[in-house]
């Protein structure tokens, strides 16, 4: 039964263990990505996110657990893995000294395409790839952007059914991490399958259909981005005022807030509905307080990240 759900899933982990040495980095994760979605790994810097793309992609093996890509067993047959992904990794595969057209014709030749079918593709590719005009400049020329296109490009030769792309957008300006949101939404349009991880979590908002935060070897939560938001407690309203004896006056009058002296911010849990701001806002008016600024929160992909990977950076408003 589990065998005959792993198969049609594009990726499926049971209990993946990796260690280095005597440190546990996967502690018996579990991963089930349907086809044609886009899946994205988050957590905090070290958590091994990039370990379980080398894992799935077979570059590096794991200690224990049942792996299937494609359908295909990664301890029985990774070379029918290997053909059917593509890995865009954080190190860049692109050849600074050859042009961006020669790196495409060389994974070509490492996919055994004819002369003919390595030239057609890379033509197509370089074309979607808004490339076509840097193609004969040595790559090392390229701006981010262009370099991570041109990474993609290349990944895209073999034409894979199932891509890894971890942290494909770091270091990209807004625009280019646009570009590159328009390419991956494009791609899984195609009927590809993403496995994305990414420190941004906005980046996973936009664009996963499901989200996994790894923590401490473990995935702290998986759901889609809106069931993840539902997991923390709700939002918050935020005054700041002009006058510290405004500031005061409120702190004292108002329960369950988290005041900040410094800034004369109040902060106070709420739902962000008309009723519970109207309320506020008549209790300010009737005490003759006046706050400077009113702001009000929801709860985002940032809390859900910082409350449940505690010991992250996280800002000291994060989590109470
Ligand atoms: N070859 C290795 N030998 C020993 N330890 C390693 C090795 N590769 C990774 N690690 C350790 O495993 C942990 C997970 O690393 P990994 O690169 O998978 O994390 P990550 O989540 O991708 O981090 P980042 O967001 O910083 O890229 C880290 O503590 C790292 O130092």
């Amino acid at each position: 039964m589990t065998t005959t759900t792993s198969r049609s899933l594009a990726i499926a982990a049971k209990g993946l263990h990796k260690a280095y040495g005597d440190k546990t980095v996967l502690d018996g994760i579990d991963l089930a990505v349907p086809g044609g979605t886009v899946f994205s790994l988050l957590g905090p810097n070290g958590a091994g996110k990039t370990t379980v793309v080398k894992i799935l992609s077979t570059l590096i093996g794991a200690d224990a657990g049942e792996l299937r890509v494609d359908g295909h067993d990664l301890a029985v047959d990774p070379q029918a893995v290997r053909a059917a992904i593509g890995v865009t990794g954080q190190f860049s595969a692109v050849d600074g000294l050859i042009t961006g057209e020669e790196n495409m014709l060389l994974v070509a030749d490492l996919h055994h395409l004819s002369r003919r079918e390595g030239r057609r593709t890379t033509a197509a590719l370089l074309d979607r790839f808004d490339l076509v005009a840097a193609a004969k400049r040595p790559a090392a020329t390229y701006s981010g952007g262009m370099r991570r296109r041109l990474d993609i490009a290349m990944t895209l030769v073999g034409d894979p059914r199932i891509i890894f792309l971890d942290e494909p957008t770091t270091g990209l300006d807004p625009r280019s991490r646009h570009t590159m949101w328009g390419i991956i939404r494009e791609l899984v349009a195609d009927g590809v399958t993403v496995f994305l991880t990414t420190q941004y979590l906005e980046e996973a908002d936009e664009l996963a259909d499901r989200i996994a935060v790894l923590n401490d070897g473990r995935i702290a939560a998986e759901g889609s981005a809106d069931e993840l938001k539902r997991l923390i407690p709700g939002g918050h309203v935020r005054l700041r005022f002009a006058d510290r004896s405004a500031y005061r006056s409120a702190a004292v009058a108002l329960r369950e807030v988290t005041a900040d002296e410094e800034s004369l911010t109040l902060r106070l849990p709420s739902d962000g509905s008309q009723r519970e701001l109207r309320a506020l806002l008549d209790w300010l008016d009737s005490a003759d307080v006046e706050a400077d600024q009113v702001t009000v929160h929801t709860p985002d992909l940032d809390d859900v990240f910082f409350a449940l990977t505690s010991g992250a950076d996280k800002p000291a408003e994060a989590v109470r």
